[in-house]
């Protein structure tokens, strides 16, 4: 194996491999190591095995819902080995095409771990590699409650992996990760419980939308408690218990910890102690993605950006074009469209907080009229008359529609000129063009 590269990028995750296809690209030898799956979270236990279930969920949530339109008879019931294959076979061609795009760019894949152990050196398995720069694209992994018991408690990797449904279970957090669990499971026929310390939910979103979002979860039948930090997890008679305070304790067969991740930071070593953290304790940066140790690059969840698939993928492509390419500046965050897989879903771009939403509407769609549920959708937008700057939506199909909100904002339009266009009739985005 050669030892000197131009760049050596430590993670085969969105981020790494962006990086390392877009360097090879520009005639770079580059080395890519990965220790576990190639793919990274995304592929492996994030976006895509979460949006496979999703899929299946909301069938099922549409279909079930409908009574009242005369929709009977008994419920499908999801035969989980039989959707665990299908997962399996697809993100295995997923893997299998990334090897292949990485062969293909001439980049050279260790499935190693890989250690920082100099500036410009990188160790695996006792054999050192150099390049005067290193890219960290390490990512992030689950963590749990500081409670006892909480070792009993799975984390997002493990729920992606249930080969059967429990009857009941209960969340505890009411981030991304824990309201897309609530609502796919509660779609799959489980009774769930989502404990939250904070106020609302999605807090990551705006309030209003998040509140629809919010309400929309308890009329699919999933119990949410707020302002609540659970004290510990146990084990019952039959199952576990999650104890929220003395007086109240919730019985259950599963509890999943949806509580946040942290960066995988192991592979700094003994470097660690010269790399800056932020606050959240996430990898500084600067606009060049550099470190505070000098030609050490970190792209991806290990840093300080919004830890989403698309930032992680355009920051890799980013750094390589800054690198070796012509420069450009990393995308901005207030560009990055982003949707919470509830039902229907909660989707967002701008980064709106409460007081930048200047007009906005709740309102029934036509198949609330038709559901024992009733969701209802939501539409908001931000900035001023003058400039608008952001675009909340709560409807079926909003993961789709926001993106192409995100490619409206980026042309600065004033609430007149995004009158000018029409929707389509009936929906709920069409009420937004006013
Ligand atoms: C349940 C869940 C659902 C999600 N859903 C969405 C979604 O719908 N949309 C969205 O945009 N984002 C979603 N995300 C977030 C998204 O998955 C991440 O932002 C993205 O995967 C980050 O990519 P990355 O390359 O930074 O890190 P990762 O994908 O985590 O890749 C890092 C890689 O580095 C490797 N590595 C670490 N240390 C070493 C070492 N020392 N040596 C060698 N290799 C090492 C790891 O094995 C890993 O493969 C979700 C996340 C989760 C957990
Ligand atoms: N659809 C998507 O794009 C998507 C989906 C999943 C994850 N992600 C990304 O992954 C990141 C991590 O998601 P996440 O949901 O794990 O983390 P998060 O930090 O967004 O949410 C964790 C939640 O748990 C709560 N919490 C923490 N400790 C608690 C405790 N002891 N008791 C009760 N509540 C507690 C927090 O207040 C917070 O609301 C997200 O920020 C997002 O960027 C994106």
């Amino acid at each position: 194996m050669d030892t000197d590269y131009d760049a050596i990028v430590i993670g085969g995750g969105s981020a790494g491999l962006s990086f390392a296809r877009h360097a090879a690209g520009h005639g770079r030898k580059i080395a890519l190591i990965e220790r576990d799956k190639l793919g990274g979270t995304c592929v492996n236990r994030g976006c895509v095995p979460k949006k496979m279930l999703w899929t299946v969920a909301d069938s099922l949530h549409r279909g079930t819902g409908l009574t009242r339109a005369g929709l009977l008879g008994p419920t499908p019931q999801v035969d989980m080995p039989r959707l665990c294959a299908a997962r399996a076979a697809k993100l295995e061609d997923i893997r299998q095409s990334y090897r292949d795009k990485l062969h293909e760019a001439g980049v050279t894949l260790i499935e190693e771990t890989a250690e920082l152990t100099a500036p410009g050196e990188v160790t695996i398995q006792g054999q050192r590699l150099r390049a005067p720069r290193i890219v960290l694209a390490t990512g992030g992994h689950p963590i749990k409650p500081d409670m006892p018991g909480a070792e009993l408690a799975c984390d997002s990797d493990e729920v992606l992996n249930w080969t059967e449904l429990p009857r009941a279970m209960a969340i505890i957090g009411g981030g991304y990760i824990g309201c897309e669990m609530a609502a796919i499971h509660a779609a799959m026929g489980v009774r769930v419980t989502l404990v939250t310390d904070t106020e609302r939910v999605l807090t990551e979103f705006s309030e209003k939308a998040a509140l629809v979002g919010q309400a929309n979860m308890q009329a699919q039948g999933i119990r949410i408690v707020t302002s609540c930090t659970p004290e510990a997890v146990r084990r019952g008679d039959d199952g576990l218990e999650l104890v929220l305070d003395a007086d109240s304790v919730l019985s259950v067969d599963k509890v999943v910890a949806a509580t946040g991740r942290a960066p995988n930071l192991e592979a700094l070593g003994d470097l660690k102690a010269r790399v800056a953290l932020t606050e959240k304790g996430v990898i500084r940066i600067d606009e060049r993605f550099e470190t505070s140790l000098p030609g050490l690059h970190a792209v991806g969840d290990c840093a300080d950006r919004l830890p989403l698939t698309p930032v992680a993928s355009s920051d890799g492509e980013t750094l390589a074009l800054q690198l070796f390419g012509d420069y450009r500046s990393p995308v901005d965050l207030r560009h990055v469209a982003t949707s919470a897989y509830v039902l229907p879903p909660v989707a967002e771009v701008g980064q709106p907080s409460k007081e930048d939403i200047f007009e906005e509407n709740t309102l029934s769609p036509l198949s609330a009229a038709l559901r024992s549920d009733a969701a209802q959708d939501y539409w908001g937008l931000g900035g001023s008359e003058a400039a608008v700057t952001s675009v909340s939506l709560v409807a079926e199909g909003a993961h789709e529609a926001i993106g192409w909100a995100a490619q409206m904002l980026l042309h600065r339009p004033d609430r007149a000129t995004i009158r000018r266009a029409l929707g389509v009739h009936p929906s709920t985005s069409e009420e937004a063009m006013g």
